[in-house]
């Protein structure tokens, strides 16, 4: 063991405590940091290296960031997933004995930031919790803390719901047991790439009971605790804008994978992983950052009640009836502050003037907006505006006592009113008008004594003075002068109002800054007292910004409100994806209709590459949630049932990160989807079993179909290349095949993106090589090869789709006709249409498709 420096000693022992944190360990105006730390950090931070003597045998690392610019630093390190303990000296050196004492103040980490600079203002910044209860038996617990939200949820049904849960939302850090088991621990760094933290389970304290003590499951009391622990333990402060927990019961929400939040793009793309693209892009007409994150949560968390949902319709149905009322409700909440945030702020007394101002400016628009509401022609909206509390007791004091333009600083005073506080304004009075004050007193004196000569004077030894020549000393009442000075003709005196004053007026301006700080201070303890219904209307300002933004975006993109049914039928007319037609030029998107009755659980959905088969598939599940979050939607009408659960296997995934192959991510999501649908959930497959060989995932893609129609009976829109499949629709009754239409136009195809009922008859897959410009003689020759193969293998195609019986799974028809009909074909024959078939022309560049096809070229002429 090295013989550190005493200081160093202090250090080690500090970082003890604080392994998993980078150590900001404070030393005069810089925050330092030693060993490995150092090391990390100057890569980190693209700061230098450099290194100190501590006392051992080799330098140690060091580096360091002024304490002044320390938070773009801090904030760096937390974006990237790191946490920050920051040691503060806790006592002054000047009366330290040796070393002086530091400890840590504060930790800092992704899932309890507060500063302003590192939160985005329209996302909330969760800190998550999961407690395990038995294998299956996981409660998660949520925290953000900028807004003082607490939720809570029980998972009964194993961990991958419990990942799919977590990855709905934004999730910065998770807090865990030491002991969750170490694949789980993976899976979450992994999958939802986040920073995990360790805290037990604790007991509940008094203040944590009076956010827990209304749940009735005492799982969601003990998985809470151990969130709260670990908040307590990161911010050494006061917590009181944190909310009682709420119990989010899951079975009242529509159910999103993992899957197909990120198939659906709902919140950001797959492929940018940006917000331009998705839906949430497309709906957030937001005016305040509070209504952008509702909206979010929404998006989250679709709703399974009729009644809520017909509750949300009216009242975005009032506001698109009513555009002069919008106009002024957007208008009106643009100059709404950021409430919910604000609240947690005045809780950690982050506060300054300005914020309150901003505060008392939104509270003045309160009334303004609940007049508007009231005003509006719908019984619902004036509903929600008659329970809104304006809250203009704190907007009163707040008039009363803010300045016009208070400063960024808390402590040099122009934040407190004239009026509002009496000796502040005597302070302040001295300050400006000493000298305006002191000419009146000399008036007065002059009046009463009679002495016109009388002056009041001032020098630095005895200050404020009155003058008074010899010849005049007898006009001078006994008593009240008590005298300081003589000069050769005249006296100077003092009396106690004078010096009282002087006082007043050379320490005004000090006093008043002191003052106005603890008024501050008073003030901002009275506000606290507020922030519960801060909370509330922050709550349901966000509310209607939503319900405006839902009708506005409805508006102009022409949605309708649909209509929910129960029995189990989806009748769309007209339908459009609402992003892609937004990004296309108007006009452009071809609308679709979707029809599905009581009978028709299944399309099977056939068409060329290209021609619009995700896109369709992709839009009746927008459609869904759109309807089940309460926005209206885009088509000219829709009748849906309510759909419990959604699950997608759409475009290629791309999870290579888990080391999974694509074929085995589509057999996962497959699979998920299988298990967990029942008969009111929506399944949306995409091309089952191209990641493949042909027959392999031909064979999957009916057991699949089958699997769905006979055993689970969920609405399934099902696409595929594999055209032998639509023979299905004879045996299984609830299939209906619907494909993409195309036409060809002087030999070439033209996509009208309109789908129609029946199978698509023809492949097109040598048409889209044509529009990938693949060189004309290639092209020639794959039109010569197909329809010979064609003609060789005539209509025979379709009846390689067995017909199956219930006890058999088996995807051919029985081997004796199976081998009669290939009598006709040479093997070689049947090897190169298999290889042909296989062909990825679209994965491919017009070279490799040349090379292929020449290979193929090569090999009919060395048989033929
Ligand atoms: N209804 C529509 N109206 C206009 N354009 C559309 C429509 N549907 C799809 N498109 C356009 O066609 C393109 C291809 O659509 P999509 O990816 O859905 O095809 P696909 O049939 O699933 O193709 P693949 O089989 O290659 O996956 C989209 O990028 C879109 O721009």
């Amino acid at each position: 063991m090295a013989n550190y420096t005493p200081m160093i000693e202090q250090y080690l022992k500090i970082k003890a405590n604080n392994r998993d944190s980078f150590l900001f360990f404070r030393l005069g105006d810089f925050y330092e940091m030693f060993f490995d730390d150092a090391i990390k950090a100057s890569r980190e931070l693209e700061i230098t290296l450099t290194s100190r003597d501590g006392g051992g045998t080799e330098r140690i690392p060091m580096c360091g960031v002024p304490y002044h610019s320390a938070a773009n630093y801090i904030k760096n390190l937390v974006e990237k997933g790191y946490k920050v303990a920051i040691c503060e000296q806790v006592e002054d050196p000047k009366e330290a004995k040796g070393v002086v004492k530091r400890e840590v103040v504060q930790l800092i980490t992704p899932g309890t930031v507060m500063e302003g600079n590192m939160l985005d203002e329209k996302e909330n910044n969760y800190l998550a919790s999961i407690s395990q209860f038995d294998l299956d038996t996981f409660v998660l617990t949520y925290n953000d803390l900028s807004t003082g939200e607490n939720s809570a949820a029980i998972i009964e049904t194993g961990w991958e719901r419990v990942v799919s849960e977590l990855f709905n939302r934004p999730i910065k850090e998770i807090v865990i047991a030491k002991d969750l088991p170490e694949a789980f621990q993976q899976d979450l760094m992994e999958r939802l790439q986040v920073t995990l933290s360790f805290a037990e389970n604790t007991e509940i304290s008094s203040e944590l009971t009076q956010l827990v003590d209304h749940l009735t499951d005492s799982r969601l009391k003990q998985g809470f605790a151990r969130l709260y622990h670990y908040i307590q333990s990161t911010q050494q402060r006061a917590l009181d804008h944190l909310k009682p927990v709420q119990f989010i019961e899951l079975n009242e929400y529509m159910m999103l994978d993992m899957y197909s939040k990120r198939n659906l793009e709902l919140t950001e793309t797959i492929m940018k992983k940006g917000k331009q693209g998705s839906l949430l892009w497309v709906l957030d007409q937001t005016v305040t950052a509070m209504g952008a994150r509702k909206l979010k949560k929404w998006l989250e968390r679709p709703l399974l009640n009729h009644r809520l949902l017909d509750q949300r319709y009216q009242i975005v149905e009032g506001f698109m009836e009513d555009f002069m009322s919008r106009e002024a409700v957007r208008e009106t909440l643009k100059s709404i502050y950021d409430l919910e945030r604000l609240a947690g702020r005045v809780a950690f007394g982050n506060v300054n003037g300005r914020d309150l101002l901003q505060l008392k400016n939104s509270l003045e628009k309160v009334p303004q907006l609940l007049s508007i509401l009231l005003a509006c022609n719908q019984k619902e909206i004036n509903n929600l505006a008659k329970t809104i509390d304006p809250i203009q007791e704190l907007k009163t004091l707040l008039e009363n006592s803010l300045e016009q333009d208070p400063p960024l600083t808390i402590k040099e005073g122009g934040i407190i009113k004239t009026g509002f506080h009496e000796q502040l304004d005597e302070y302040r009075d001295a300050a400006k008008n000493g000298k305006q004050w002191i000419a009146e007193l000399e008036q007065q004196e002059k009046k009463a004594t009679n002495i016109k000569s009388l002056k009041i004077g001032y020098n630095r030894v005895f200050g404020y003075y009155i003058e008074v020549t010899k010849a005049n000393l007898h006009l001078l009442p006994e008593g009240k002068y008590e005298r300081k000075q003589t000069l050769t003709n005249a006296e100077r005196y003092i009396t106690p109002e004078l010096k009282e004053k002087e006082s007043l007026i050379l320490t005004a301006q000090e006093k008043s800054v002191d003052l106005e700080y603890r008024l501050f201070l008073e003030l901002r303890e009275q506000v606290k007292a507020y922030i519960p219904q801060l909370q509330h209307l922050a709550d349901q300002i966000s509310e209607i910004d939503v319900y405006q933004g839902f009708a506005t975006i409805s508006e102009q993109q022409a949605y309708v409100r649909p209509t929910f049914n129960k029995n189990r039928s989806i009748a769309i007319v007209k339908g459009r994806h609402p992003v892609v037609e937004k990004v296309m030029k108007d006009g452009m998107y071809v609308p679709n209709d979707v029809t599905m009755n009581e009978s028709t659980d299944m399309l099977l959905i056939t068409g060329p590459n290209m021609s619009g088969k995700s896109t369709y598939m992709r839009q009746l599940a927008l459609i869904t949630i759109m309807a089940q979050i309460g926005c209206f939607v885009p088509c000219e009408s829709a009748s849906l049932p309510v759909f419990d659960k959604i699950f997608t296997r759409i475009g290629a995934a791309d999870d290579l990160v888990a080391g999974q192959s694509t074929f085995m991510v589509e057999m996962l999501e497959a699979n998920h989807a299988l298990t967990n649908a029942t008969e009111n959930s929506l399944i949306l497959l995409d091309e089952i079993g191209r990641g493949t060989s042909t027959y392999d995932g031909m064979a999957l893609a009916q057991a699949i179909i089958e699997y769905v129609h006979d055993q689970v009976g969920a609405k399934t829109l099902f696409s595929t290349h594999y055209h032998e499949l639509t023979a299905l629709e004879e045996t299984l009754s609830n299939l209906k095949n619907i494909h993409v239409r195309a036409e060809e136009f002087e030999g070439r195809v033209v996509f009208l993106h309109q789908i129609q009922s029946g199978a698509a008859d023809e492949s097109y897959g040598i048409h889209v090589a044509k529009l990938a410009a693949l060189p004309e003689p290639l092209i020639d020759r794959a039109t010569i090869i197909l329809k010979e193969l064609e003609e060789k293998q005539g209509k025979e195609k379709k009846a390689e789709v067995i017909q199956t019986d219930e006890s058999q799974l088996s995807f051919f028809v029985s081997e004796p006709s199976l081998n009669q009909s290939r009598e006709h074909q040479s093997k070689s024959e049947q090897h190169l249409r298999k290889e042909l078939q296989q062909l990825k022309l679209m994965e491919m560049t017009p070279m490799e498709a040349m090379n292929a096809l020449y290979q193929l070229q090569k090999k009919a002429s060395e048989e033929g």
